[in-house]
């Protein structure tokens, strides 16, 4: 049989990668999905580095709606990222009946609804294992591993460029903007990296997962966002003194209100294997009912292996292009007309347990007050850690910091009981609040 002709849109960091691997690799790729995979038309704006990759045999355009429209390309690999031209591109070539291929978390989670509605109207497929934790098999194993289960809750490091910075700063003390353009020079940071370091990029692949493993529409509007920009030493330190780690964290659960849906900092208990997670690698923990714990690890970003999985991709579609729709598995893992309309809660009414630490002046009665406070609210205290005022401040410092980790209490209710702490005269600077997931 002929080889199963595909169009490259964009050949930067993951394109290339993805035409490197599948030359290198095309006997062995070939004897699994039953014919030949061939990238035979690419586009790029910079059209002789493109052909300086792919060599002469290969035709480059700089437009990408001639790929689209050339007859003989079956898949379409986008690879341009953004909300933008990428949109209107991944539509067009759904259109014109071609299956796609996309690592594009933004575009999916923004706009995933549109898109699939469209495929699925036209009996295409559009697969998108690269845009979740790279490499990582994540999408394969929610979608057709685990279909057994009741999923209970997902926690990842999804964010390699972020995973990246939090180790080097704690390992090596070294300093923010450093190591971000370090993860930059690497390839690993989105075009516009403050969709990592915000924390933006993450939600848009718990975003995705969310919906595949509660069989929910994708709605990144709905999730809480927030990164690791106002994370200080401090509080890596004492985390640490603590038995824990601070990550970024995507989680997506399960509970009796709705479905929780957020990224930010969180401590990790030291002994959990996520919590050992260093450099860019990407870990994914999923609770299932019938399962378990199961914990997926791996490069989350990167040229080869986030085209590792671009690959997959085009051999799942080569193998199945030529079946009935129905008997393909659905893009969000659950039948279009059989999803769920679990609503997606406001963080108020996210339950976890926090740490707390409190620049107060070193004086008796403090603790008193603020822990007062606390059981007024019903929120009872799993540890209390008070520095000496002189490691705080020098010699004869009258200041001290305060840290309390929390049992389970409401973020609603978290909220009030911080801003009375926060306007307590012994307080002296703003309360650094981080959650706590033990993730058991
Ligand atoms: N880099 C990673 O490790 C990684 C991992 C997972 C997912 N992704 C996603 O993969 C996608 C691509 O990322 P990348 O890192 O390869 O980006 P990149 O910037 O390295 O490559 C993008 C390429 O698209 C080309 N391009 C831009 N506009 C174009 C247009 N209108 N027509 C044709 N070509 C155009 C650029 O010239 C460039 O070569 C993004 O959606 C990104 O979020 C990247
Ligand atoms: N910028 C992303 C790339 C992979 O999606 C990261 O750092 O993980
Ligand atoms: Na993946």
């Amino acid at each position: 049989m002929k080889p199963i002709q595909v169009g490259l849109l964009g050949i930067g960091t993951v394109g290339s990668g993805t035409f490197n691997v599948l030359q290198r690799n095309q006997e062995e790729i070939k004897r699994r999905a039953g014919r030949g995979i061939e990238i035979t038309m690419v586009a790029d704006l910079d059209v002789a580095r493109a052909q300086s990759i792919v060599g002469p045999d290969v035709k480059v355009v700089n437009d990408a709606r001639a790929v689209i429209a050339n007859p003989d390309i079956d898949i379409v690999i986008e690879l341009i990222g953004g909300y933008g031209i990428a949109k209107a591109l991944v539509l067009e070539a759904i259109a014109a009946g071609k299956h796609v291929v996309t690592a594009n978390k933004a575009l999916l989670a923004v706009h995933g609804t549109e898109i699939f509605a469209a495929a699925s109207a036209k009996g295409v497929m559009v697969a998108f294992e690269a845009a979740v934790a790279g490499g990582i098999p994540i999408i394969k194993a929610l979608r057709e591993g685990l279909t057994a289960n009741s999923i209970q809750w997902i926690a990842g490091i999804i964010n390699g460029t972020t995973n990246f910075i939090l180790s080097e700063m704690r390992d090596k003390g070294l300093d923010f903007d450093v190591v971000l353009k370090e993860a930059q020079r690497l390839g690993y940071a989105e075009a516009d990296p403050t969709f990592d370091i915000e924390g933006v990029d993450a939600a848009h692949k718990v975003t995705l997962m969310s919906a595949i493993a509660f069989g929910i529409p994708v709605q990144f509007d709905k999730a809480y966002v927030e990164g690791i920009t106002q994370l200080g030493a401090t509080d890596i330190k004492y985390a640490e003194q603590l038995g824990y780690r601070i990550k970024l964290l995507g989680i997506t659960k399960r509970t009796d209100k709705g479905i929780e849906l957020r990224v930010h900092p969180s401590l990790v208990p030291s002994k959990r294997l996520i919590a050992n997670v260093e450099g860019a690698m990407n870990a994914v923990v999923v609770q299932g009912d019938a399962v378990g714990t199961t914990l997926y690890y791996g490069k989350g970003a990167g040229s080869e292996p986030t085209a590792s999985a671009v690959i997959a991709d085009l051999v799942d579609i080569t193998r199945l292009h030529t079946a009935d729709p129905l008997h393909r598995v659905p893009h969000l893992a659950f039948q279009p007309d059989a999803m769920s309309d679990l609503a997606v809660l406001p963080m108020s009414e996210v339950v976890t347990s926090y740490y707390l630490r409190l620049r107060v002046a070193d004086e008796a009665g403090v603790l008193a007050q603020v822990t007062g406070l606390l059981a007024n609210a019903g929120i009872s205290i799993d540890a209390v850690l008070q520095r000496e005022a002189d490691e705080v401040g020098g010699e004869g410092s009258t200041q001290t910091d305060l840290i309390i980790l929390t049992h389970d209490i409401r973020e609603g209710a978290m909220n009030d009981v911080l801003a009375q702490m926060q306007a307590l005269p012994s307080v002296l600077a703003p309360i650094t609040r981080i959650r706590k997931e033990e993730l058991n």
